[in-house]
C-alpha cells in the first residue's frame, strides 16, 4: 500500500521545476513516490512542436534520477487521453494504493475546460502547487469557485488519505519560474539529444520505441 502523487504533463521537455515541485509535494504530503504521467498527447495542446513520446520520456527519466519519482507513459497502454479516464483506470489497476492528483496553478486556472473536471475531483484529492504568474488566475478561476468549499488547510496536508473527495489543498512552494516553454525557446532541438533511444517504462515496464508517433 503506497501513497502516490500523480503529476500529469507533456514534459516537452521535463525540467528541474518538475523535479523540485515533486520533491516538495512528496514532503508536504508524505508521499512514498511521485509518478510523472508523460502524456502521449494533451487533448488541449497542439501537436505542432510536441517532441516524440520517447524523447519526452527520456528527458523525464533523466530529470527523475536518484529521486523517488517514476516517469510513465501509462496512458499509452491504458488507451486514455483524458485525465478523468486515466485516473479511473489507474484506480482500478492499482486499487491497493492511495493516489493524489498534483498540478501547478496554471492547470487549475483552466481546469474547468478539462473533460468531466468535477468527476476528476470526485475520484481523488487534488494538490495544487503555486506557480509564478498563475496564482491570481487560478484563485479567480471557474474551477476554484466550485472547489473552494472543498479546500483543506495546508497544515493538514499529510492527512489527505483521510479526506473524502472532492478535496483540495493549495501548497505554497518557493516560486519556481522554470518552464518547458522557456527551455524550448533556448534549445528548440533538445529532443535530438535523445533521438534513436528505446527505453523501458519505469512503472509498466513496456518498451517505448523512438519512432513511436504521439
Ligand atoms: N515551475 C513550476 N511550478 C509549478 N508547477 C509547475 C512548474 N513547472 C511545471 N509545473 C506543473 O507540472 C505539470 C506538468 O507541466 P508541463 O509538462 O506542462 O510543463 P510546463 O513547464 O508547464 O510546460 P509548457 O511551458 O510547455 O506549458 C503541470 O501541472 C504544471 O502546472
Ligand atoms: O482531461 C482533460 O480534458 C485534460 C485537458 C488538458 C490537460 N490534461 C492533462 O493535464 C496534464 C498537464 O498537461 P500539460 O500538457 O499542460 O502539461 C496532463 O496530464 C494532461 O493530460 C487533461
Amino acid at each position: 500500500m503506497s501513497r502516490i502523487g500523480l503529476l500529469g504533463g507533456s514534459f516537452n521537455p521535463a525540467h528541474g521545476g518538475h523535479r523540485a515541485i515533486s520533491l516538495f509535494a512528496r514532503r508536504a504530503l508524505a508521499l512514498d513516490e511521485v509518478w510523472w504521467l508523460v502524456s502521449p498527447g494533451n487533448p488541449l495542446k497542439p501537436k505542432a512542436g510536441m517532441a516524440p513520446l520517447a524523447a519526452r520520456m527520456a528527458s523525464a527519466i533523466e530529470q527523475a534520477r536518484r529521486a523517488p519519482i517514476r516517469p510513465t507513459a501509462i496512458e499509452r497502454e491504458l488507451g486514455t487521453r483524458y485525465t478523468v479516464d486515466t485516473l479511473q483506470a489507474i484506480g482500478a489497476r492499482y486499487h491497493q494504493d492511495d493516489f493524489i492528483w498534483l498540478m501547478g496553478a496554471d492547470n487549475l486556472a483552466q481546469f474547468d475546460q478539462w473533460k468531466d473536471w468535477r468527476d476528476i475531483a470526485h475520484i481523488m484529492p487534488i494538490a495544487v502547487i503555486a506557480r509564478p504568474g498563475y496564482d491570481d488566475d487560478a484563485m479567480a478561476s471557474p474551477a476554484m469557485a466550485w472547489l473552494d468549499r472543498f479546500v483543506h488547510e495546508p497544515a493538514t496536508a499529510k492527512d489527505w488519505t483521510d479526506w473524502r473527495p472532492p478535496a483540495l489543498v493549495l501548497l505554497r512552494f518557493r516560486p519556481d519560474p522554470r518552464s518547458a516553454t522557456l527551455l524550448r525557446q533556448s534549445d528548440p532541438h533538445w529532443h535530438l539529444r535523445y533521438a534513436g533511444r528505446a527505453l523501458r517504462d519505469p512503472v509498466t515496464h513496456a518498451v517505448i520505441n523512438p519512432e513511436e508517433p504521439f
